[in-house]
């Protein structure tokens, strides 16, 4: 039903790398069958707009063959018949061309809007492993610049492609009726870049993946000192952060390079066969019409339609070479966004099906539980943990000894390795995800706040919830009247990342937000940043109520935190070495708390 971190593997984005082209194609038209609904008539209509095409050149034949050269001389009602008939196949062309592109326009965009929704949703249910460990730029351009690669492929690459291959087969198959030498001729004429074309896929292929890669690793190496300009500034690392980005830039440029010379080749190859047909067919051409050769004639109107149908072969075979280029380019892309869709969401939801959890405080249990990072060591080893409903537990450790592994567990972010997480006796991989979010609340250390208003930060706690409800839920944590002292109240504006609010008003805001979410188990990962004294006995009054009648467990960073909790569980390299009351913690000498405690203290006393 639910699956665990077993190999690093899993949690690691798959690059789609290791599908060939067809599957591609095949697997994204999976994604979005939107791609192909309606394509039988498309088909039709690129029949239709390619067949036009022939109609010219068999006129002209026609016209010189039977209304210029007939037996009796010049036809002027031949002629013009012929004239009117080429014109009206030009209409008709156009038409089917117009419809088609129309269709293939409507159907890629709507394919593609799918893909870009199911990619974007995708990443919400990615593990928080995988976004770690993955660079957050790189996942950007995947669900933006990569769809747009596909997008213009299929919307301008894919119609030329569609046309091209109609008009080679209809100008091979008129070819063929006039003349088998003479299509032979040109066949032969293009059979190096027809056999060459495996080898320029193969290598055009390589090339722009490489390319989608470096455009990810550059909006990485943007985006990351954009995020983190504070740091960069303050630690002076302009220069160092700017060499990342040359050196990113500088691999994307070759990389673009490279691909680029392998197109301008492939384009000059086609242009070398489209002289070199042009040529034998008038050579072999003027031959066969002097009956030199096979001893058949052929007439002045056929020479010059065949004239007439190698344009049309040529120019599709010329484009070719650019639509297999973007055709490489789109199917790369659309590779690594099948990558995000095929990477498996670790933490399985399931659903409907799952278990609710009873209304009231929850008791929790960690059962044998073990945890390790991906590829990474054991974190958390056969940690047996019972805390009763109500409790009010503070969880302490040295720094990376495994505290907010725990609270991740603990409110499902990851799943255990080893050993399950019971809370009121239900495994949490058999709780459904609404209702364990709404049963168990993590307030992290830096509450994220988006740019916007108070009353919409907060009110991701609730959706839905009314101003009264959010102005009583700050009057049960006692913050009614800070609400009512900020300028704007609820419709003040927090800035961007709530850069507007002092850190301590941002810890406000996150309590507020959790006491509007009302859960039955508060997961806290205390702050640690200092904040004026006044505020600080503010934030302490808030979490004293926002705890009360529920079950809590804080990663505690301060002795005054830890005194007033029920009971101390003290983690040393990811085991739990002591769990007691402080007071009795506190009186046992040359143990892990005792050293905390002493530190603690001589902070105090600073
Ligand atoms: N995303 C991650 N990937 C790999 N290893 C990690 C990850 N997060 C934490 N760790 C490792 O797991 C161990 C426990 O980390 P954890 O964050 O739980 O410790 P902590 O006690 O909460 O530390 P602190 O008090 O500094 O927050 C550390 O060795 C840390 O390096």
């Amino acid at each position: 039903m639910s699956t665990t971190l077993d190999t690093p593997e899993q949690t690691r984005m798959s690059t789609g790398e290791d599908i060939g082209a067809w599957r591609t194609i095949r697997h994204g038209i999976r994604h979005s069958p939107e791609l192909v609904e309606g394509i039988g008539w498309t088909l039709v209509l690129a029949v239709l707009a390619s067949a036009g095409q022939v109609v010219v050149p068999i006129a002209v034949q026609q016209t010189i063959d039977h209304g210029l050269r007939g037996p009796d001389g010049p036809d002027p009602a031949f002629t013009t018949l012929m004239a009117l008939l080429a014109g009206a196949a030009i209409v008709v062309t156009s038409w089917a061309s117009y419809a088609m592109a129309a269709r293939l326009f409507s159907t890629a965009e709507r394919g593609l809007a799918t893909l870009r929704v199911k990619a974007f949703r995708h990443v919400h249910d990615l593990p928080l492993l995988t976004q770690n460990t993955e660079r957050r730029g790189a996942l950007v351009s995947r669900v933006t610049s990569d769809v747009d690669q596909v997008s213009q492929f299929l919307v301008f690459g894919g119609l030329l492609f569609v046309v091209s291959i109609g008009q080679i087969l209809i100008a091979t198959i008129v070819m063929v009726v006039y003349s088998w030498q003479l299509a032979l001729v040109v066949w032969i004429c293009f059979a190096p870049l027809f056999l060459s074309l495996r080898y320029f896929q193969r290598k055009l292929s390589a090339a722009y993946g490489t390319v989608r890669r470096q455009v990810g690793h550059l909006l990485s190496a943007v985006s990351e000192p954009v995020v983190g300009a504070a740091v960069v500034k303050s630690y002076a690392i302009e220069a160092r952060t700017q060499e990342r980005i040359d050196t990113a830039v500088e691999r994307h440029k070759s990389a673009s390079t490279r691909a680029q010379g392998f197109t301008a080749f492939s384009f000059s190859l086609g242009g070398i066969s489209a002289g070199l047909a042009n040529a034998a067919v008038l050579v072999v051409g003027i031959w066969l019409g002097q009956g030199y050769l096979w001893g058949e004639g052929i007439t002045a109107g056929e020479v010059l339609a065949f004239a007439f149908l190698v344009t049309l072969f040529v120019g599709p075979v010329q484009m070719g070479t650019q639509i297999l280029t973007d055709a490489q380019n789109a199917i790369a892309g659309w590779r690594r966004v099948i990558g995000i869709l095929d990477t498996p969401a670790d933490l399985v939801d399931p659903g409907p099906d799952g278990r609710t959890l009873p209304k009231g405080a929850i008791d929790v249990r960690f059962d044998g539980v073990s945890f390790s990072y991906p590829g990474g060591p054991e974190v958390l080893s056969d940690i047996d943990l019972v805390i009763p409903a109500g409790q009010r537990v503070a969880v302490v450790g040295e720094t990376g000894s495994g505290k907010s592994t725990i609270a991740k567990l603990l409110t499902r972010l990851m799943d255990p390795t080893r050993g399950r997480v019971l809370l009121d006796g239900i495994d949490l991989r058999e709780v459904s995800e609404s209702a364990l979010r709404s049963s168990v609340v993590l307030v992290p250390q830096e509450g994220f706040l988006f740019d916007d208003t108070l009353a919409a930060n907060v009110r991701y706690g609730r959706l839905g919830a009314t101003e009264e409800e959010i102005v009583d839920a700050a009057e049960a944590i006692g913050l009614g009247d800070w609400l009512a002292a900020l300028p704007d109240g609820l419709a003040t504006k927090v800035g961007q990342r709530g850069e507007s609010l002092s850190a301590g008003e941002t810890q406000l805001v996150a309590m507020l937000r959790a006491q509007l979410a009302d859960p039955d188990l508060l997961v806290l990962d205390e702050a640690t940043s200092a904040v004026d004294p006044q505020l600080e006995t503010r934030i302490g009054r808030a979490l004293e109520r926002l705890m009360s009648g529920r079950t809590s467990v804080t990663i505690a960073h301060r002795l005054s935190t830890a005194e007033a909790a029920d009971v101390v569980v003290v983690v040393d390299r990811g085991r739990i070495v002591q769990h007691g009351p402080h007071a009795e913690l506190v009186g046992q000498q040359g143990t892990s708390y005792a050293r905390l405690h002493e530190s603690w203290v001589a902070q105090q006393g600073r």
